[in-house]
């Protein structure tokens, strides 16, 4: 049978890992396919070490692969935002199916996007772009349909995770976890984007409206990053019987869907706080599943790839078929129509409990002025740490509240802030209980 011809943009780390997996297991493959997948361009301005394209075709302009009559597949592995965006509406309006890691293209250009495909006909595929090599695109589109999705929860940037295991196993320091993430080819071409939770936002949004059957909406996701988490923090947590992780967060309420992304204390006893290392984990909550959990590789060459390939066999699948790809984009038929319903809720307007770390200065009565703030903020505390240990003249307090609003505590935490006696911002860690049913 006619093989299904590829064009691979991008020979980076995923690039990279593609091209190898494609290669090496293309017997496999072509079993699965029906008909072999071969490599028939590449596009690249500089290639991985651990990739060698002797004999394949190439070039340095990857506009060139999306125009080749001989390529049905670009794979996009380019990354960013704006030619990455050139480059897929180029290859579909040229009438090819796309397969594309690139999430954060998927969250703030895919509506376009999947619109453009719809009109020509072709597939556009993105499994790498969420959770690496975990297959919870195809989970949350296929293998939940039947469910109400009461609520997604999960670690779904591997560098950031990696950064908060060692910091808090080896006690070792952020930048240098860093440096040491980026070495394996886990972190953003701009590690910002992981550690500032940017990353971790474009694949909530994207898991958000396959779950809930809304459009992309990137801008309305509250995103906070790692960076300003301390060793004292992962103690104190730790001390308190929690582990702080970094989750992405969306949930259906009564008012709208919660869609936020920030440094969370969970219980030690849940099954994401013993996700490690570059490893994610997505939980999700099922009105007739329950909670299910899907785990894996979330950054790194080759589950990375894993996913890019099983997406390029999807669509040399479909090409067998007469219709048009079967599964809609984001699960849920006809995109931009009836589709904003429920609304994504305003991070005020959220409710939960909160860890806080506050330097005071050592004097009686300050703690004291915190405790009436917080109630005649209508916030309750169920624990209180006051350490010892003075740092200099400075004293770290650490309260753990009830549920509360967001925005009665931003109320408080900028009262609490204008006190003489505190010194600097007060640190804010939201604490989840992820009720994982029996
Ligand atoms: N690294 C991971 O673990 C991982 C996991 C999931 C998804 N992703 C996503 O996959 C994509 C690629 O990531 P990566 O880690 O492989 O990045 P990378 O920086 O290792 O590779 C990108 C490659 O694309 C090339 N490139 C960039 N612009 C180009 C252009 N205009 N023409 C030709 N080549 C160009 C670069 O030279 C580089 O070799 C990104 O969208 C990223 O978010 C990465
Ligand atoms: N930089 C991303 C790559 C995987 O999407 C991460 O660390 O999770
Ligand atoms: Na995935």
């Amino acid at each position: 049978m006619k093989p299904v011809r590829v064009g691979i943009c991008g020979l980076g780390t995923v690039g990279g890992g593609t091209f190898n997996v494609l290669t090496r297991n293309a017997e496999d493959i072509a079993r699965r396919a029906g008909r072999p997948i071969v490599i028939e361009q590449v596009g690249h301005r500089s290639i991985h070490p651990d990739c060698d394209i002797t004999g394949i075709k190439a070039t340095s302009d990857v506009f060139e692969v999306a125009a080749n009559p001989d390529v049905d597949v670009i794979v996009e592995l380019i990354g960013g935002y704006d030619t990455a965006r050139e480059l897929v509406l180029a290859a579909i309006e040229n009438g090819k199916h796309v397969v594309t890691a690139n999430k954060a293209l998927i969250a703030v250009h895919g509506n376009e996007i999947f619109q453009a495909a719809h009109e020509k006909g072709v597939i556009v595929a993105f499994e790498a772009a969420v959770a690496g090599g975990i297959p919870v695109i195809k989970a949350l589109r296929e293998g939940l349909g039947a469910n109400r999705i009461e609520w997604v929860a999960g670690i779904i940037n591997g560098t950031g995770n990696y950064i908060l295991t060692h910091m808090r196993d080896e006690g070792r320091a952020f930048e240098d976890v860093l440096a040491e993430a980026q070495a394996l080819g886990y972190a953003e071409a701009d590690p910002t984007f992981d550690v500032e939770g940017i990353d971790a936002a474009h694949k909530l949004t994207i898991m958000a409206s396959i779950a809930y059957g809304v459009p992309l909406q990137f801008d309305k996701a509250y995103t906070e990053g790692i960076s300003r988490i301390t060793g004292e923090d992962v103690d104190q947590a730790d001390n308190l019987g929690y582990v702080i992780k970094h989750l992405g967060i969306a949930k259906r309420t009564e008012n709208g869907l919660e869609l936020r992304v920030h440094p969370t204390l969970i219980p030690k006893d849940r099954l994401l706080a013993n996700v490690h290392g570059v490893k994610n984990a997505i939980a999700v909550m099922g009105d007739a599943v329950g909670p299910t959990l899907y785990y894996g590789a979330g950054a790194g060459a080759e589950p990375t790839a894993s996913a890019v390939v099983a997406d390029i066999l999807d669509v040399a699948r479909d090409i067998n078929t007469a219709h048009h790809y079967r599964v809609p984009y984001l699960a849920f038929s006809g995109v931009g129509e009836d589709m904003n319903a429920p609304a994504i809720m305003p991070m005020e307007d959220i409710t939960t409990a909160y860890y806080l770390r506050l330097l005071a200065v050592d004097r009686p009565g300050v703690l004291a002025r915190v405790a009436t703030i917080l109630s005649d903020n209508g916030i309750s505390i169920e624990a209180l740490i006051q350490k010892e240990i003075t740092e200099g003249e400075l004293v770290p307090i650490i309260l753990m509240t009830h549920r509360t609003k967001e925005r009665q505590m931003n109320d408080a935490i900028r009262e609490i802030e204008s006190m003489a006696d505190i010194a600097g911002a007060v640190t804010r860690i939201r604490v989840e209980s992820l009720d994982e049913g029996e």
